[in-house]
Order: C-alpha cells, then sequence, then structure tokens
C-alpha cells in the first residue's frame, strides 16, 4: 500500500499543502516527460486547491488539464465540472494549461468516452497527478456503488480509459476515467473534508472489500501508485 496521509486542524492549509504537493509532482512531470497530464475531479471539494494551484508559476503552457469525471451536460450548465475547472483552474497563470472536455456537444454519452479515451491515449495514457475526491458513499470518480457499470469501472483489467457511469442516487449520466486510466499516475492526491467523509475513508482504509460497498477503496487497496490523503 502506497498510502501517506496527512490531517489538519484548519482546511486553509490543507489546501495550500496539497496544492505544493501537487504543483511539485507537476513539475516533477514535466522535468522527466516534457509535459504532464493533470486529472481534476469536480464537486464542492477541488475549487479552492484550483484557486491556489491558478496563481502559482507552473509550466502550464506543457500541462493538459483533464477531467477525472463529468457529468453528462454542456458547460453551460450549473452542474458542469468544466464550467467549474474554468472557473477556478484555468485563470491566471494556469490560463496557459490546455483543456480537454469530457462532454462535446452532438455526441452521446459512450462517443463522447470513446472519443477521450482516444484522445488522452494519444497523450501517452499517463495521468501524471490526479486530484479526487469522495462522497459520503465512498465513491471516487464517477465510480458510484451503486451504477450498473461500478465492476468494470474499477477493474483494474479494463482496457478503457473513460467510460459512461450511470448513477441511480446521484443526478446525471457521467463520464469518467476508469482504474486503469489512474493506475500509471506520479501521485494520487485524495482530499477528504468533514466527519461523514473522514469516518466512511477509515472504514475504506480499514476493510479492503466489499470493494464496490465503497469504490474508493480501489485506490486505497493498491499497490501500483502512490495515493496522499490530506484530511481536514
Ligand atoms: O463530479 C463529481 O461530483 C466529482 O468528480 C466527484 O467524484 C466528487 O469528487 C465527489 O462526488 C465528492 O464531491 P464533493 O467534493 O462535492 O463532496
Amino acid at each position: 500500500m502506497k498510502l501517506t496521509e496527512q490531517s489538519f486542524a484548519d482546511s486553509a492549509v490543507m489546501y495550500a499543502t496539497a496544492a505544493d504537493t501537487v504543483a511539485k509532482n507537476l513539475q516533477e512531470a514535466v522535468r522527466e516527460r516534457g509535459k504532464a497530464v493533470f486529472a481534476v475531479s469536480g464537486g464542492k471539494t477541488p475549487a479552492p486547491l484550483f484557486q491556489l494551484l491558478s496563481q502559482m508559476s507552473l509550466p502550464w503552457h506543457l500541462i493538459t488539464v483533464i477531467l477525472v469525471d463529468e457529468r453528462f451536460v454542456p458547460d453551460d450548465h450549473a452542474d458542469s465540472n468544466a464550467a467549474l475547472v474554468k472557473q477556478n483552474l484555468l485563470q491566471h497563470e494556469a490560463k496557459g494549461a490546455t483543456f480537454l472536455p469530457m462532454f462535446l456537444a452532438g455526441m452521446d454519452a459512450e462517443q463522447c468516452a470513446r472519443h477521450f479515451d482516444d484522445q488522452l491515449r494519444e497523450l501517452g495514457g499517463i495521468v501524471d497527478v490526479a486530484v479526487l475526491g469522495m462522497g459520503d458513499d465512498g465513491h471516487t470518480a464517477s465510480w458510484f456503488p451503486d451504477c450498473a457499470q461500478i465492476h468494470a469501472l474499477i477493474d483494474p483489467l479494463n482496457p478503457r480509459f473513460c467510460a459512461v457511469s450511470e448513477p441511480t442516487k446521484a443526478p446525471h449520466k457521467r463520464l469518467t476515467l476508469t482504474l486503469p486510466a489512474l493506475l500509471k499516475s506520479r501521485l494520487l492526491a485524495l482530499l477528504i473534508t468533514g466527519e461523514n467523509k473522514k469516518t466512511v475513508y477509515r472504514e475504506a482504509r480499514q476493510f479492503a472489500e466489499p470493494i464496490e460497498a465503497l469504490p474508493i477503496r480501489a485506490l486505497l487497496h493498491q499497490h501500483r501508485v502512490p495515493v496522499h490523503i490530506f484530511r481536514a
């Protein structure tokens, strides 16, 4: 298990520490590969991190920002993760980054997933750094316990990097990276905030099974890529 974690009494300190850790790993990726792929989650938790990163002087022109997952809505929809990333991350210094959206108008969800899968392969099939959140149900990305696709989404042998997820208890059909897409990363940075999520995290970390009941387990109990948990 390649897990490290830090707990913070002050969430502002957590976000500042996470920003420094993500920035360092992105700079290392660019030094080693001449470019970096940075995958970011949506939801409410990451926005303060994005705002800090947007002000940091990184080689953004060599960094491609992608989504860990997306609701199947256009970027003018209130629930769009692409909109969240454009408004909070792709500003200031980070305006120079390349952004690849998952949702494309005129395509159905499976077509968008296949198109994005192709784009990620053209980038080398490597996500260098990913920022992940977790829901109270133990989902991360769009690996929802209640979605029909959950087994395939967290299957380390899934040949797809991007697939469709259809949660029954969360709004919108989703597009999501699969577990294999994250298993070559330099760093997976997981942000856990609030007592409910900390309780779910502790259970997911303590017991590896049943993995589909708390899909975050797919990242916490693998031994291929480092996962750093930031808790506040
Ligand atoms: O599209 C999304 O909603 C996110 O990518 C999702 O995976 C998120 O990380 C969790 O749902 C936690 O969301 P909060 O940060 O809002 O609690």
